[in-house]
């Protein structure tokens, strides 16, 4: 396909996530772990634009939470992105310059380099006017990285094989959470590796049903008490003053603290918007404000801005 520039200009916003369950098996031959988790995307998000310029080549500039933590060269998640669009479809990327703003904490386990991924695969799609469809893209996105097919759709979705085949599970009402990030980042595949020694058979990959039946009725206590996430074990082995932070959300009022994904962030379910400003106001006190975030969920997928 011979590429078209129909606007020099096309800017996504791409939400951060959390597992609300998160049950991992044992690892399979190709290294990775068969997974049921339950997704849900949360309003903090990632700003990516990508622009046709002269100038040769892919560009990128990142700016924002953790930017110089963030490889601007092919390694960077985005321009991997563009590159298997652009690979796929025949276009020449001479010239593409994206520019990253970051809001989702590098290596924090909220998928943020994920969320550059499809931001990249949408804005790339716009800006070279790729007829392509959800299908398509979704495969590409799984190519990409296991939380990039989740950061397009957004929501709240069960995923399953290695979290990239998913179903939207329709639920009601907004959640409260509080994040807290972590003072350094932490890498999923060291704490895949840790769950591994920890857990060499995994543990068992249920469909968690009191978590299901919580997300579409009753209190958010029932909520608060059906949350799982069996690598925390392996990533507090890894960080062992991350349970000191896990009992300092519930000790000043959340309902449950969990470790989002992989970690460093801790996630704090709280029971109202109310409870969620007196938690994070009291976590303030103790932890740098810049480290104490108010989010809500479930917001959509990666949508383009403007
Ligand atoms: C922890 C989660 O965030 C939960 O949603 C994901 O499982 C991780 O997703 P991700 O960072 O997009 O993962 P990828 O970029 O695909 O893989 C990073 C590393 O995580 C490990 N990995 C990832 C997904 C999976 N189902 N099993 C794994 O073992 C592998 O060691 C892999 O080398
Ligand atoms: N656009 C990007 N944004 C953030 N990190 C990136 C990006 N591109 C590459 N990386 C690299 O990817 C690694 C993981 O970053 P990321 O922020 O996605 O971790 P994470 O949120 O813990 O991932 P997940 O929750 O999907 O496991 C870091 O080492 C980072 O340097």
């Amino acid at each position: 396909m011979v590429s078209q520039v129909v606007s020099n200009r096309v800017s996504v916003r791409v939400p951060a996530k959390i597992n609300l369950a998160l049950a991992v098996g044992p690892r399979a031959d190709d290294g990775y772990h068969p997974l049921t988790t339950v997704f849900e995307a949360v309003s903090l998000f990632d700003e990516l634009q990508v622009e046709a310029t002269d100038a040769a080549g892919i560009s990128v500039k990142v700016t924002g939470l953790g930017a110089e933590h963030v490889p601007t060269d092919p390694r960077n998640l985005a321009v991997q992105a563009a590159q298997l669009l652009a690979d796929t479809f025949e276009i020449d990327t001479d010239g593409l310059a994206i520019t990253i703003r970051k809001g989702i904490p590098v290596s924090g386990g909220m998928a943020g380099g994920s969320a550059d991924a499809a931001g990249a695969l949408l804005a790339c799609s716009v800006l070279w006017d790729i007829d392509i469809d959800a299908d398509e893209i979704r495969a590409l996105a799984a190519e990409l990285g296991s939380d990039v097919p989740f950061a397009l759709l957004g929501g709240t979705a069960i995923g399953t094989g290695r979290g990239t085949e998913l179903v939207p599970v329709l639920n009601r009402g907004r959640r409260h959470w509080v994040l807290v990030f972590g003072e350094s980042g932490l890498s999923t595949a060291e704490v895949y590796r840790r769950f591994d020694e920890l857990r060499p058979d995994g543990c068992e990959l249920e469909v968690p049903d009191d978590l299901m039946a919580a997300l579409t009725a009753g209190p958010v206590t029932k909520l608060a008490d059906s949350l799982r996430n069996d690598l925390a074990e392996a990533a507090l082995d890894l960080r062992p003053e991350l349970a000191d932070t896990l009992a300092e959300g519930v000790d000043v009022g959340a309902l449950a603290g969990l470790l989002s994904g992989s970690g460093p962030t801790c996630a704090f379910l709280c029971a109202d918007e109310s409870a969620a400003i007196d938690v994070s106001g009291r976590l303030s006190r103790s932890l740098p404000p810049d480290r104490v975030r108010r989010v809500t969920g479930p917001v959509p997928g990666a949508r383009l801005l403007g």
